[in-house]
């Protein structure tokens, strides 16, 4: 961006001013650190200057919002057209009390729904199965079958609100409910929006709920891509997710190379499958983390948008704009929020949350301050909301597009994550053969993700332990008495109440229906067919999510991870 004149000039000019201005001060008074870093422990320089981006070509590596490589944002007018859906991430008891939560959000002024189940139904247990015990509704909401969809759907019209689920084994059940729901409101499949999470790469990589082994996971992960390009093409199959990998302990660099890997194995899956990548593009969406290093988090979510631009045209052929443009969702670092004086909470938060928005996401769920001590209560989700009530409306920050764009530190930033995200994602390619798909399966199996992880985690706790990384309240700070907020609890009758419904379906329901509907999942499974059109059938004669995910663990064994410790 500057003539190499100009840039001579101003290093020059910079030598001069580190010898005679700024080396003198430091002489004398120090600086706070040996060393400055992020928190992901990127070393950053005191200054950055127009030689930091001499490399960058503005038309190439930066272009203009809405196009190509949308490093500046995917689209032309960003917040001031339209501010990013705020979508708070909320379940828990029966679908009748997180049928009332949705409506509180929604009446505050919440402009998509986010669902999350309790552990049964994140593994794809019923509420009746053994080890369900002590668990139903406690981390989200009970869901065993299409009448708990029906209830959880209440009073909501699922052709006007955007929908999502974050669930991932039993993913492929939940999307046939909720396309059972359309079908039951009168909504035409095609106008169906939301994501489902279905990301089963990373739950290998990072998060470890399984119950399929990897290729059969990836098999359905496919047949939901291939259904939903079909019948409910605004809706999003997969939220290709980072979230989890940071909350593992990952870098920034290695969350988001580790995703972008993923959304491109996801892509290359379909190919494979036959479908064109103009189709799978559109339908792929991001989910990433939002940490306290404002900047590095800014740097990470540009680098996203451009490397996932370049690849998706250079090496998969993308002619579609919409298959070359990176959107996601952000949430704030649930890992950093402490349980020592919480209300601090809600400043880290803020800072997150801010980051997201500074670097253009399209959906956001801030954190409660709550949430290192239980499910957040009301209070707590109001403030939460509220945060991003006031940066999209009182803080500017939702005025101006990519506001820290041209930024010499924030661009030079994005070009390091880029080209360190890069490696790992060659680094995967290479491990494949040329294939991202086949690195990926071989990295889970050999233990590659689990040790990069491990390593970067086993580095971060030792830098708190040192008193290198602060964190305010635990190792600096400190307070002898902390207040406690006021939690949420889940009644305990919730359990009985789900189990009484549960019985009361499955006397109600055709049984010769369920069975037969459950044969034809059978044998869709053991002619290599979509699984699909029959789990929707399955699930509207109210078969339930264990009798469904049984067939497949029958049918495909069940996995169990080697294990290596550092
Ligand atoms: C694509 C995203 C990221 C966002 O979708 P959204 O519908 O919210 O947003 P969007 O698509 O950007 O925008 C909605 C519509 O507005 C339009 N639109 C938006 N901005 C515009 C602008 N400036 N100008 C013109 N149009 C605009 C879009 O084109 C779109 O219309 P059209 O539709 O007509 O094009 C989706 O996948 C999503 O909502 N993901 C959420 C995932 C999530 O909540 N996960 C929770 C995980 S929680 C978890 O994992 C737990 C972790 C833990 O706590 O442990």
């Amino acid at each position: 961006m500057y003539d190499e004149d100009d840039l001579a000039a101003i290093r020059e000019a910079r030598e001069e001013w580190e010898a005679e201005t700024r080396d003198p001060v430091r002489e004398r008074h120090g600086e706070r650190k040996d060393r400055f870093a992020t928190v992901s422990n990127l070393e950053v320089e005191d200054l950055y200057t127009p030689a930091d981006v001499a490399d960058i070509d503005y038309e190439e590596d930066l272009g203009f919002p809405g196009e190509y490589p949308y490093t500046r944002g995917v689209y032309p007018t960003m917040y001031r057209g339209r501010t990013w859906t705020m979508r708070q991430f909320a379940g828990f008891g029966t679908a009748e009390e997180t049928n009332e939560r949705f409506h509180y959000l929604i009446e505050h002024g919440q402009t998509g729904l986010s669902t999350a189940f309790d552990m049964p139904s994140l593994m794809g247990k019923d509420s009746d199965d053994p080890l369900s015990d002590g668990e139903v509704g406690k981390e989200g909401v009970a869901v065993d079958t299409l009448r708990d969809m029906e209830i959880l759907f209440d009073g909501i019209d699922v052709g006007e609100v955007s929908t999502s689920f974050t669930i991932n084994p039993s993913a492929p059940v939940v999307y046939a409910m909720y396309v059972a729901i359309a079908d039951q409101q009168g909504v035409p499949r095609e106008e169906l929006r939301g994501t489902l999470q279905n990301d089963m790469l990373k739950e290998f990589i990072a998060q470890k709920e399984w119950v399929v082994p990897p290729e059969p996971s990836l098999k359905l992960v496919t047949d939901t891509v291939e259904f939903c390009a079909e019948e409910t093409p605004k809706f999003h199959p997969i939220s290709v997710s980072g979230y989890h990998i940071r909350e593992a302990g990952s870098t920034a660099v290695q969350e988001l190379a580790f995703t972008l890997a993923d959304g491109f194995a996801y892509v290359e899956d379909a190919l494979e499958r036959g479908m064109d990548v103009d189709t799978v593009g559109p339908l792929l969406s991001f989910f990433f983390n939002s940490h306290n290093s404002i900047f590095e988090e800014v740097a990470k979510f540009r680098a996203a948008r451009r490397i996932y631009a370049r690849v998706m045209r250079e090496w998969y052929d993308a002619e579609d704009e919409a298959s070359t443009r990176l959107k996601f969702h952000t949430q704030t670092a649930g890992q950093s929020l402490t349980a020592q004086q919480p209300l601090n909470n809600v400043v880290r938060v803020t800072i997150q949350a801010l980051a997201g928005v500074l670097g253009g996401t399209q959906s956001l769920h801030t954190n409660s301050y709550d949430e290192a001590f239980a499910l957040p209560g009301e209070e707590a989700v109001r403030v939460a909301l509220r945060t991003q009530q006031i940066i999209a409306e009182e803080s500017g920050a939702a005025d101006v597009i990519d506001p820290l764009g041209g930024s010499f530190f924030v661009e030079a930033l994005t070009d390091e994550v880029e080209a360190e995200a890069t490696a790992y994602i060659e680094e995967l390619r290479e491990m494949g053969e040329g294939s991202v798909r086949d690195g990926i399966l071989a990295g889970i199996e050999q233990g590659y993700f689990h040790r990069e992880i491990q390593g970067a985690s086993y580095e971060y706790q030792e830098r708190v332990e040192e008193g290198e990384e602060v964190v305010v309240g635990v190792n600096k700070y400190v307070m002898d008495e902390d207040t406690k907020p006021d939690l949420l609890h889940v009644d305990e009758g919730t359990q009985d109440r789900q189990l009484a419904r549960l019985e009361s379906v499955k006397e109600e329901r055709d049984d010769e229906a369920v069975t037969e509907s459950l044969e034809r999942v059978r044998e869709a499974v053991e002619s290599d067919e979509n699984v699909m059109p029959a789990l929707v059938e399955a699930v509207k004669a109210y078969a339930t999510m264990g009798e469904i995910m049984d067939v497949f663990a029958d049918e495909w064994g069940t996995y169990r991870e080697e294990i290596g410790v550092m």
